[in-house]
């Protein structure tokens, strides 16, 4: 790229997120990720740029080390004209939804990071003139803690995105509750990651969004965006799952295509050899959580069935699902635990501040800072070191709890070969795919206390509403087979008198099932 010919009329408005908005160039597969503060927040260049560095230092000697060469792009830092960046900033506004607005793309320093455009491909350099297609899935956090620190026993039952949905809901980010449960999309089940991927796309909230030929078509901005459209969603697909046949329009196709897509994903996410050390990582078996979320749709529907829960994570282990839920095990205390430690590191700062740059705090995040990661002993010898790892482990696994998974799907031409990118057959087509992580920025230090807070508020608030409803719902239905016990009595003393009031008390029958086997009620109406 040439920083000294830059035209933002080249540049478009690709995506943001909290803390970062993107753009991509129109005719070559590079995007500019750009750092965004709010208003008042004033970084002067020199910090921009070492923040900048600092995530590219992170993903080369962190996350390619855990997760595996293929998947991390670290990208590069890039110092562009000031001019451009203003230009480009005024170009894109009106693009931004109006949820991100509070904060401001940096104009001031004039770096940012230039990157592969993950929607197209790794074909850095021209734009593919095959169509692409690209979805990306942020999937959150895909275990239970087992920490004894955990002080609420629902913790180690429900999923913190499962409870975290209800909080979301209350405070209006997202307008419902969705079916998705990352322990589903991570269980290396079929079905259950079928569940999971069909829950995305009917609630994408921001853990779906899909791409075709770079341009986002289906996803939502905010809880203001309309209802998911399949039927449009298929009409997209179509031509790439079902390109020379005339399937038929209407919902027949439109489930057809969309099934297509989700069996597509799910063999793209349960393939994978790449090399990575994630398996240094691998934490005991007494260190692991249950294999499902009390709250998943998918497990209460097994469990109404009288079905046992399906088994633990088949995920195979060159998998980058794999991998990434391995980098997010390190946080083996669960916040609960941490805080204690990162409440000790600070204690040591404030006595000797100036021995923040030698704990690697805010960096370098170089080969020492990787190799101090893999301790994974969790016995306290009340050290300053002992809580500084687990302070950074607890880092990079909420790191790993937030990043996006882009996979990006090319047609195959009927003959041609791959050009050595892996193939994925679908019924009517194959795909040259490629898959990949981002949003792979370290979480900050401070950041410790609000995570903190926060895991209280969505338990709270999980256990105010919807535990406190399921309990009343319990105890009803403890009323319920208390009336119906007290019922069945009656009903045997009443047979036991005369056989004309088993007609009166036969109703009740709908109520006794509810607890009571209609075995044992055939024997009590027939005593
Ligand atoms: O805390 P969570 O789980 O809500 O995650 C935050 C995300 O919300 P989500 O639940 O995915 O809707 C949140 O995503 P949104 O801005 O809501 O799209 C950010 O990714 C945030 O990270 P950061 O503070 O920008 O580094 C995320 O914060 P971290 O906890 O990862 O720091
Ligand atoms: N290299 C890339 N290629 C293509 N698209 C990208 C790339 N990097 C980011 N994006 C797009 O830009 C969006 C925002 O980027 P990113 O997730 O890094 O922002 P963020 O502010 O760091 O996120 P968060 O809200 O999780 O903190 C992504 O969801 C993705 O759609």
């Amino acid at each position: 790229m040439d920083e000294g010919k830059m035209d933002e009329n080249e540049w478009r408005y690709h995506g943001e997120g909290n803390k970062s908005l993107v753009v991509a160039h129109a005719q070559r597969c590079v995007v500019l990720r750009f750092l965004k503060f709010p208003p008042n927040r004033k970084k002067t260049s020199e910090e921009i740029f070492q923040h900048l560095q600092n995530i590219v230092d992170f993903g080369k000697n962190v996350m390619k080390e855990f997760l595996g060469e293929n998947y991390v792009h670290c990208g590069e830092v890039v110092q562009l004209p000031l001019d451009f960046v203003k230009q480009l900033c005024l170009k894109i506004q009106c693009e931004r939804p109006e949820s991100r607005c509070d904060k401001d793309l940096d104009t001031l320093s004039g770096y940012a990071l230039c990157l592969p455009n993950l929607a197209r491909l790794q074909t850095y350099q021209f734009a593919e003139r095959r169509p692409i297609l690209c979805v990306e899935i942020k999937p959150k956090c895909g275990f239970i803690p087992s920490s004894s620190d955990v002080t609420h026993e629902l913790k180690h039952r429900v999923c913190r995105y499962c409870m975290h949905q209800h909080l979301k809901v209350a405070t209006g980010k997202w307008k419902q509750i969705s079916k998705y449960c990352p322990l589903d999309l991570y269980s290396g089940n079929k079905q259950r990651m079928y569940f999971a991927l069909k829950s995305l796309l009917q609630e994408a909230q921001n853990n779906l969004k899909i791409f075709k030929n770079g341009e986002l078509i289906y996803g939502c901005k905010d809880a203001r965006s309309p209802m998911a459209d399949w039927s449009e969603l298929a009409h997209h697909l179509k031509p790439f799952f079902f390109p020379s046949n005339g399937l038929a329009s209407g919902p027949h196709c439109t489930r057809a295509v969309i099934r297509e897509l989700v069996r597509v994903i799910t063999r793209v996410l349960l393939s994978g050899s790449d090399k990575g050390r994630a398996g240094a990582l691998r934490s005991g078996p007494g260190l692991r959580g249950p294999p499902v979320c009390e709250a998943s749709p998918f497990s209460r529907s097994l469990r109404c069935q009288g079905k046992n829960t399906p088994e633990r994570s088949g995920l195979p282990k060159g998998c980058l699902l794999y991998k990434t839920l391995q980098v997010q095990m390190l946080d083996l205390l669960d916040i609960e635990g941490l805080y204690p430690l990162y409440r000790r590191v600070e204690r040591y700062l404030e006595e000797f501040p100036e021995e923040r740059k030698t704990l690697q705090i805010d960096g370098p995040y170089d080969e020492a800072f990787y190799q101090r990661l893999l301790d994974l002993s969790t016995e306290d010898d009340g050290t300053v070191a002992f809580a500084l790892t687990k302070v950074q482990q607890y880092r990079v696994a909420m790191t790993a709890k937030d990043c996006s998974i882009m996979i990006a799907l090319s047609p195959c031409l009927q003959d041609a070969s791959s050009d050595q990118r892996p193939v994925v057959p679908s019924s009517r087509s194959r795909f040259a795919f490629s898959v990949s992580v981002l949003d792979l920025d370290l979480k900050p230090y401070e950041s410790i206390p609000h995570q903190y807070k926060l895991d209280s508020k969505i338990v709270n608030y999980y256990l105010k509403t919807v535990h406190a409803k399921d309990a009343t719902v319990m105890s009803t239905r403890f009323k319920e087979s208390e009336d119906c016990t007290w019922t069945l009595k009656k009903t045997q003393i009443l047979l036991e008198r005369s056989q004309l009031s088993y007609l009166v008390t036969l109703p009740t029958q709908a109520v006794c099932q509810r607890r009571f086997s209609s075995s044992l009620l055939w024997r009590a109406l027939s005593c």
